[in-house]
C-alpha cells in the first residue's frame, strides 16, 4: 500500500525529474541511446531495479529510442514509488548515454 502523490507533490518531484512529464495518471521519459544495444543495456539495468523494487515500468523500445511509462496500478494513480524508480531510470540511461 502506498498513499497516492497530490498534484503539488508530483510537480515538486518532477522539477527534480529531467526529461520526465507528467501524463495523467503516469509519468513518462523517452530517451534515446547510441544504438540498439546500448537501449537494450539500459532496459537490462531497469528490470533489475524494478525487480528489487517490485514496481515496474511499461517500456516501449523502438531501435534506440525508450519510452518509459510508471504508475502505480493497484493504487490507481502516481506514488512516491513511481519518482523514485524513475530517478533510478534516468541513472540507467546516463550510465549508457
Ligand atoms: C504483487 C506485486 O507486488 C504487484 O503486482 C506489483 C508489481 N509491480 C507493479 N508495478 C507497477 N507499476 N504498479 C503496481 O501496482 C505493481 N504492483
Amino acid at each position: 500500500m502506498a498513499d497516492l502523490l497530490s498534484d503539488d507533490a508530483v510537480s515538486t518531484a518532477l522539477a527534480d525529474l529531467p526529461g520526465w512529464e507528467r501524463d495523467g495518471d503516469s509519468l513518462v521519459r523517452t530517451a534515446t541511446l547510441p544504438g540498439f544495444l546500448d537501449a537494450i543495456a539500459v532496459v537490462d539495468a531497469v528490470a533489475r531495479e524494478a525487480e528489487a523494487a517490485d514496481h515496474h515500468p511499461d517500456i516501449d523500445i523502438r531501435y534506440d529510442t525508450l519510452t518509459f511509462r510508471l504508475s502505480t496500478h493497484s493504487e490507481g494513480g502516481l506514488t512516491a514509488k513511481d519518482p523514485d524508480l524513475a530517478r533510478k531510470i534516468s541513472a540507467a540511461i546516463d550510465a549508457q548515454a
